[in-house]
């Protein structure tokens, strides 16, 4: 995978992404809003037009119990697991498998009136990262998507607007380990998730609907997503 073509984005993009995944809300300065709040998760979002267009940037953190960062990009980058958790997913095509752990995807979203459908082709990179922090903690774990061109599948030749989008998924595991020396079990742990994505809807959607769009379904998918990979997991042994 590393003589492939995408090879020197993907390095410089999963920098650029897991860098701005790790810069808190308080240090990103000001102009991000909480806009949705639900148990340990915390959504917050800024306002911001390109031509005209709301691209609104999205910062969300969450902690779930119970599952480790592997388990979560484990079920967030498989495409054998999207159907399950991505409602607003029509249909999802692999087009390229890189390597292991990267595949280039074309996923038709469904139709969000007034706004016509919306396509995106994207590559995917999931990657574990050395825990800088704390030697002999776990590892990060990160999904990394970001738009890309396809020979075969150019934008807006269908009926699909093609938006654009890097999403970023940053995963620590935290283990707190019985006080009596027992073998770890899924009490004993949980995952800070954090969430990056900015989203262009392409061609013109109405800010007011797109915003209105994002507040909706971005909720809904990390609580969907986790609450989906908690029920992945529980019977199985713990991936770390
Ligand atoms: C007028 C609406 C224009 C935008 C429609 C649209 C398209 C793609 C996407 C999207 C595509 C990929 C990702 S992901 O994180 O890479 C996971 C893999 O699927 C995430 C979100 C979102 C939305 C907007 C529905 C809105 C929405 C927001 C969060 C989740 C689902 N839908």
């Amino acid at each position: 995978a590393c003589q492939h073509r995408l090879w020197p984005e993907i390095e410089s993009v999963v920098k650029q992404q897991v860098a701005w995944a790790r810069t808190g809300i308080g240090e990103c300065g000001q102009g991000w809003q909480l806009f949705a709040e639900d148990g340990e998760m915390r959504m917050y979002r800024r306002e911001e037009e390109v031509d005209g267009m709301a691209v609104d940037p999205l910062k969300a953190v969450h902690t779930v119990p119970g599952i480790t960062g592997h388990e979560v990009c484990h079920y967030f980058f498989g495409p054998q697991y999207r159907y399950d958790w991505e409602t607003t997913l029509e249909q999802m095509t692999v087009l390229e498998t890189v390597s292991d752990d990267t595949l280039v995807f074309l996923q038709t979203h469904k139709r969000i009136w007034p706004a016509s459908q919306r396509d995106v082709l994207f590559w995917s990179h999931m990657r574990k990262l050395p825990n800088e922090n704390d030697r002999d903690g776990p590892d990060l774990w990160t999904v990394v998507n970001n738009s890309t061109t396809h020979l075969d599948y150019p934008p807006n030749v269908g009926k699909c607007v093609r938006i654009y989008l890097k999403v970023c998924l940053l995963c620590q595991t935290r283990v707190d380990p019985p006080k009596d020396g027992a073998p770890l079990t899924r009490d004993n742990i949980s995952c800070k998730i954090t969430y990056c994505s900015v989203v262009n809807p392409g061609g013109w959607a109405p800010a007011s609907v797109l915003r209105a769009v994002y507040k909706r379904e971005y909720p809904k998918f990390l609580k969907r997503f986790t609450a989906y990979v908690v029920n992945q997991t529980k019977n199985k042994p713990i991936m770390f």
